[in-house]
Order: C-alpha cells, then structure tokens, then sequence
C-alpha cells in the first residue's frame, strides 16, 4: 500500500467521531410523551404483543432492516488472522456499505472465538435481533460447519459472504467473460487458485452454472490438489482432481481457458498467462493484492480478458455489488434463507444488467467513459444506482418462487418505486461526482470571493475536486484567509482590476466588442466591464483560460445572469436557459425547476424549461415524471381568463402535440401531484397515472425559490442546486446566503458540467476531423 493511501487511510478513519458508523433514532423523542412511549411505561405493550407473536418483532423493532455483520477475524480481506478486533474496520465498512448502498442498518459483531463450535452458539444466542446474517472474513475450513449449521438451525437469512457473496459477482462477470471469449461454461478448462472459503464456495456455483468437474483443476498453497494427495480435507477432497500429470500452478496453467485466484497476491506469472489457451479469462481476485498486477497482465498477451477485486482497473469484482442488494431483496420478503434459486437469480440479474445501455450517471463517475458489455466492462460498477432495483427485485422474486419468502410481495411496481425512493440519492450522486471530480479537476473561477465562497474553494482545493482560482483583490483575499486560518496553498489568486491583467482585459474586451457591436457595446465600454469579476471571469470560460464559473456571491444574480446569457449565449437548440435543484428527501429524490432564472416564464419559456429539465434528469439515471404544478387543477380554475394557469395550460398543450414521449402532466396542485392515488381517482384521465411523480415545473419563481428554500430550511431535504442548465458554458449561480456546503456541492457539479462539456467538444472535433478525411 502507497504512504499516502496508508497516512489517508488512518486519517480517514480517526478524524471527527473515531470509525465510520453511528447509530440513529427514528422515532419522535423531544417530549415526556414521546419518551414514555419509546421507553418504560409505553414500551411494555410492543414487548407483549411479541412475547405472543413472535413475528411481531418484524413490525414493532427494527429487526427487519438489521442485519449482523459477524467476524472472528481469522481471514480479514487477503490479509490472514489478524484477529477479531483487527478486522472491525472492515466489518464497520460493509455496515456502511450496507446502509448507503441499500438502507440496511447494521450492527457489526466482532467475535473473539476461533472454535467453531462454541462461535456457532454465540450467533445462535444473539440471532433474534437480526433479521439477517452477514459471516465475513472467516477462514476455510471452520467458516463451512458455521454456515451450514447457521443455516439449518436459525430461521433467517445467513451468508458467508466471501464464499456466496463471491460466488454471485464472479459467476455474473465470468458468464460474461466467457461469452465475450465466445466459448461456453460447459467446454472451458478451469484453474482455481486457492482452496478457501471464497474458491469453494465459488467453484460449487461454476459447477451449478454448468463447468465441468473433469475441467476443473484446483491448487491451495501446496499445488494441485489431487485425489491422491493424503489428509485433504472433506471440502478440498470433493474438488480434488483425478490427474496425475500435474503437481504446480504452473502446470495447470497450460493451455487452460480460465483461472480464477481466491488465494495470495502475486504469485501467478506472465509466462503462466502466456501458456494458457487463446482468449483466456484471467480473474485475478485476491485482496488487496491480486495474483497479478494489471499492468503485468496486460503485458503477457493481447488477447487476455482480465478482471480483479480492485476498484482503481476495469472490471472490478467485488461482492459490493451483491450483498447489499441480495439481503435487500432477502429482507423484504422476510426469506427463511438465501438459497441456491437466489443466487442464481442475482448471477443472471447483475450479468444482466452489464449487457443493459448504461446511465450517464455512471459513466460520469468513472472518468465519463462509455461503458458498453465488453473485455472493459464485464460487470456492472459498484456505483450504479441499477443495482438496488434490478438484484433486490430478482432475489426477492426467486424467495417467493421458491417458497422461502414469509411475506410475499405482490405489487411489484409499489416495490421498484419504494426501492428508488428509499435512497436518499443526494449522497450517493455527490459521492459519484465528487469521485469523478477528483480523477479531472477542472479550472473554477470563483468569481465573487466572499467568505463562504472561499471556504468552498478551498475545500475544493484540499479535496482535489477542482484547482481554483478566486478573483479580487490578493491583499484583501489572504487577510480574510488568514484570519480565518484558511490555507490557500494551490489556490491561484486573480485580480482584474490589477495592471498586470492589462493585456487579458484588453484582448477580452476586443472579443466582447466584437460579438456585441450590433448590442451597442463599443471597445472602450467593454475594456472598462473587463475591471468587474463577473465580466472577466465568463471571459476567462468563454475563452478557455478556466472551464467552468461559479458566481453570486454578492451582486444581484439576475444581473450576472443578463451576462451569462451575453457572453456565454445559450445552447442553439433553446431559446431560453434555466436552473434546477435536485432535492433528496426521505420520500425519494425530486427536481425542481426553474429555480433560479425565469421570473415569470411564458408558456413558450415554460416549454424550454420543461425540455431542459427533461433531458437534466435522465442525466442523473432517473426518468422524468412530471407535474406542471398551479394552484389549480385541471382547468378547475374557470374563471382565470389570465394569469399563470393559462400559461401552464398552453404549455402543457405544446408539449402534449410536439413532445408526446414525455411523461407529462397539469396543470395540477402540488398534493395532486405528489399523492398519486387522489391525481388517479380524481382525475382518471391524467396522462402520469400510476406513476410517481420526481420532476415540478413551477409556473413562476416565486414559487419555485419559496418552496425550495422553505423545503430546506423545515430540514425537509438535501438539496444539490441550483444546476444551470442550458448554458454554452458552465456557468453557475449561487445566493449570496448560499452555505459553504451548498457552494461546494454547486462546484462539483461545475466541475463535472465541465468534464461532460469536454467530452462534447470532442465528439464534435472529432465528427469535424472524420468528415474532412
Ligand atoms: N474480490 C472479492 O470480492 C473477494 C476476494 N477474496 C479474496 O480471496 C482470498 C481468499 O479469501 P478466503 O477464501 O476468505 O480465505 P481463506 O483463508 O479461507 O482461503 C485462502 C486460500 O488461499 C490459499 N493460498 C494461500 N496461499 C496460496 C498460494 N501461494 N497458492 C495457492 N493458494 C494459496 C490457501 O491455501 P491452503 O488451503 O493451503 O491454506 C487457502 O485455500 C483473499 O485474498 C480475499 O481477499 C475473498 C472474498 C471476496
Ligand atoms: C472483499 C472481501 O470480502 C474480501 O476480500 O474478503
Ligand atoms: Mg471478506
């Protein structure tokens, strides 16, 4: 491990509370009342009702969201025995991988007991608080007899997750590899490295899938594992091999189609790739170190199809993108187990899912690739939101066909919507962009550096999201920051009113007379704007010196938005530009629009701002559903001859005969919108019905900004915002009240505005340069 990932990680992990999860009330508790029900004397009635029903307890505790994370620590990631206290970091991260990729609370268990036996009866004893159990990181041969006897003795769901977990996630990506490979499960010959916990219970599932036991050759840290070997063990015995002719790896090696390492890192070679068939699958899965670096790999032969447990390479496999989903679905149907009609449901979903067109969203976060199935992207990324419904709907779907499921789900529409809904999505998008902001930090001129706006470019700065430059004046900047201990290290400081910018204002303002010569704007005029921050600094966008703005610190932004328009222009394909905020809330994930630009939008502006909001959403993996909200519904209003209804009315009329495809209705009163059930019973006709409305068209400002705020100051929601769309150029406006979160969260949105619109401008030279040859 790199020094910095080292001193990083120890960092990470003691800063603030020491560890990385804590433990949250969900009920009411600030008043007497609220108390005597939470604890003695009202608590006593959920008590009874359960000591007479036990499955009273799915309803009155959380039993039915909480799963154990259970250890001994006798087989912590690759790194061995490190003890049981030694691997409550890793138990705490899948806790928080468990409630952020799938609301699951965890409670995690570090057990000091290496007897199977005496481990098992302390899972026993604790089990009734959980509705399901996670065993994690223990060692082959004893984590076999603690599963299995787990399994049969408790009435919940229980998974060694290193074994089945693994076993899901690899035998989606190897379906995969091997269809890439163009061979098929049935003929190819198989390596695998390692007899544990994970290759076991990995190969057991291969087998199911359709691998042959006569093609499959198997090593542990002695070589091959053969039938005439003395004293295996029961588990090593049933994979044993009838062959004699091999005795290493390295023998096995040859001419095989297939190796999958569960074992140590760095112990298989390039000559050992190079020996294997044509097309061959190289699944290299050890942690954190695999068996071979991907750059040694890739250097072996051209022709490799290669995946690994780590996240910095292609094809990651790692059971991130299984447990939580697979408990998820597990949960929700109140399974008695997970059994083998699951996991093979969640095998074909996750394969399934790799073949699917995948979201901008996720290729944004990884460096705004385009992921299509192939030797690149074998397997979905741990960050794609498509996981939560696609593995959670399959698995609890098998449960119930199985006849394992305690409480069947029958409405299965109810259930997608309550999966989206139920991931707050703020966190996960502003940990995505703020991922891909860190791998292409772009320019960010801060355009009015007033105090929050500093602080923000600063945390920008010390999280490698952007390289900031802040305007005005350097004297005035650092006494701020230095009265408020802010460190501008990498922080580039301009002033436009400064003579050394004598040339760049000059050269600015020849551009900005020219294009606005016929709007009245002589040079002498423009070279005297260029002394204003806002001015200077869409220039510096407008002509590449930084690529992207974030401005509305202190002047009015209606002002700075007259600018933008001015000097940045908007798109061709609109006639008007517009902003949105994007609002998590515990009902789900809402966008808001216009919030920001358009006063008093006529119809013709509101049909922009629908448009614009439309594609803004399915950039963020959600398919628009949407409300063009009024105080008034469905022409209930009769007597409004003017005034906002009619407006929203004609512009539902425009998108309703030009843009049929969207899913769009109004005019409407925001409950009508938002309570689905009364829209539908009372207005039968309405063209969203039965589904869940996530995008509001506001008919004015006032509205638009009032609700937001009042939103989020009630702590109704997290708010990313307002997002400018439609704009040449990222270009984005703040209040000047706006938080140093709020302007954070707007310059990672900047900063990945910037990287989409890179990517734009190259498609086009690129569509440029291909037509000329
Ligand atoms: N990418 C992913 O999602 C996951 C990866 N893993 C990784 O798989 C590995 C094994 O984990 P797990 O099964 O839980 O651990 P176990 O301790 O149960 O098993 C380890 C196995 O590796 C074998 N081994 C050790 N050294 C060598 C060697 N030089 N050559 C061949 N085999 C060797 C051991 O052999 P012997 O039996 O002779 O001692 C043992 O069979 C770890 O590196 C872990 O990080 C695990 C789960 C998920
Ligand atoms: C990923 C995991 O569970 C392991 O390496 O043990
Ligand atoms: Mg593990």
């Amino acid at each position: 491990m790199g020094k910095d990932l080292k001193e990083m990680a120890l960092q990470y992990h003691s800063m603030g509370k020491p560890g990385k999860i804590e433990i949250v009330p969900t009920k009411p508790h600030s008043t007497q009342t609220d108390l005597g029900l939470a604890y003695t004397p009202g608590v006593a009635s959920p008590c009874l009702e359960i000591e007479k029903d036990q499955n009273l307890a799915y309803e009155y505790t959380g039993k039915g969201n909480l799963v154990a994370v259970i250890s001994n620590g006798t087989a912590v990631l690759g790194l061995g025995d490190i003890g049981a206290l030694a691997g409550k970091p890793v138990m705490e991260g899948k806790a928080l991988l468990f409630k952020i990729y799938a609301g699951i609370d965890v409670f995690d268990i570090e057990i000091n007991e290496k007897d199977p036996k005496k481990f098992i009866e302390i899972v026993k004893g604790i089990a009734p608080t959980f509705g399901g159990i996670n065993l994690e990181d223990i060692k082959a041969p004893e984590c076999f007899e603690i599963e299995d006897t787990l399994k049969a003795e408790l009435d919940i769901p229980v998974m060694h997750d290193d074994q089945h977990g693994t076993a899901i996630i690899s035998s989606a990506g190897l379906l995969n590899a091997i269809e890439v490979a163009g061979k098929s499960i049935r003929n190819v010959k198989m390596v695998v490295n390692g007899a544990g916990a994970a290759a076991c219970a990995c190969t057991r599932l291969y087998l199911s899938l359709g691998l042959k036991k006569e093609n499959l050759v198997m090593c542990d840290s002695k070589g091959v594992i053969r039938k005439d070997r003395k004293g295996l063990t029961e588990a090593k015995a049933f994979f044993a091999t009838e062959r004699t002719d091999i005795e290493t790896l390295e023998d096995a090696m040859k001419g095989a189609d297939v190796f999958v390492g569960l074992s140590k890192g760095n112990i298989l070679t390039r000559e050992m790739v190079r020996s294997m068939a044509d097309q061959p699958i190289v699944f290299a899965l050890a942690n954190p170190t695999p068996e071979i670096s991907y750059e040694e790999a890739m250097a072996s032969r051209g022709d490799l199809i290669f995946a690994t447990g780590r996240s910095d390479y292609p094809n990651q496999v790692n059971n991130v993108i299984g447990f939580p989903y697979i408990f998820r679905g597990a949960l929700d149907v109140r399974a008695t187990t997970i059994n083998e009609h699951m996991k093979h449901a969640a095998v074909r979903a996750i394969a399934a899912l790799a073949h699917k067109p995948v979201p901008d969203v996720v290729n944004i976060a990884y460096n705004s690739q385009r992921f299509t199935f192939g030797k690149e992207y074998l397997i979905p990324k741990p960050l794609d939101p498509r996981l939560l419904t696609e593995v959670s709907i399959a698995v609890a779907k098998a449960a119930i066909e199985s006849g394992v499921a305690r409480k069947p789900i029958t409405d299965w529409d109810a259930y997608y919507d309550r999966l989206r809904d139920m991931m707050g999505y703020d966190n996960k998008l502003i940990r995505q962009f703020s991922d891909t902001a860190r791998s292409n930090p772009k320019r960010v001129v801060f355009a009015e550096s007033n105090l929050n706006m500093l602080k923000a470019a600063v945390q920008a700065q010390a999280e490698g999201i952007a390289h900031p430059i802040m305007l005005g004046n350097p004297e005035r900047i650092q006494m701020i920051a230095q009265r408020e201990q802010l460190d501008l290290t990498g922080i580039k400081i301009v002033n436009p009113r400064s003579p050394e910018e004598f040339e760049r204002r000059r050269n600015y303002a020849a551009i900005y007379a020219e294009e606005n010569g016929r709007n009245g704007v002589t040079f002498e005029e423009a070279r005297d704007d260029m002394f204003e921050p806002n001015h200077f600094g869409m220039m510096m966008v407008k002509v590449g010196d930084a690529d992207a703005l974030i401005s509305g610190g202190y002047s009015k932004y209606s002002e700075t938005i007259e600018l933008a328009k001015e000097i940045i222009g908007i798109r061709p394909e609109y006639k008007h530009f517009g902003a949105m905020h994007i609002l998590s809330t515990k009902k789900g994930t809402f966008f808001l629009a216009d919030t920001l630009v358009n006063r008093d939008p006529d119809a013709e502006t509101l049909v922009d701002i629908v448009k614009l909001t439309h594609d803004a959403v399915r950039f963020f993996a959600h398919e628009p559903v949407m409300a063009m909200l009024s105080y008034a519904n469905f022409g209930s209003d009769k007597e409004a001859a003017r005034g906002t209804v009619n407006k929203v009315r004609e512009a539902v009329k425009t998108i309703h005969e030009q843009y049929p495809d969207y899913v769009l209705d109004g005019e409407m009163q925001v409950n009508v919108a938002l309570d689905k059930d009364l829209r539908d019973t009372k207005y039968p006709f309405n063209k969203i019905k039965g589904q869940t409305v996530n995008t509001l068209i506001f008919p004015c400002l006032s509205s638009a900004n009032t609700t937001c705020k009042m939103l989020l100051e009630m702590g109704v929601g997290e708010s990313i915002g307002p997002v400018q769309m439609g704009l040449n150029k990222p270009v984005h406006f703040t209040d000047s009240d706006a938080s140093v979160h709020d302007i954070f969260n707007l310059t990672v949105a900047a900063v990945i505005d910037a990287i989409v619109q890179e990517k734009k401008d190259e498609e086009k030279n690129k569509k440029k340069f291909d037509k000329i040859w």
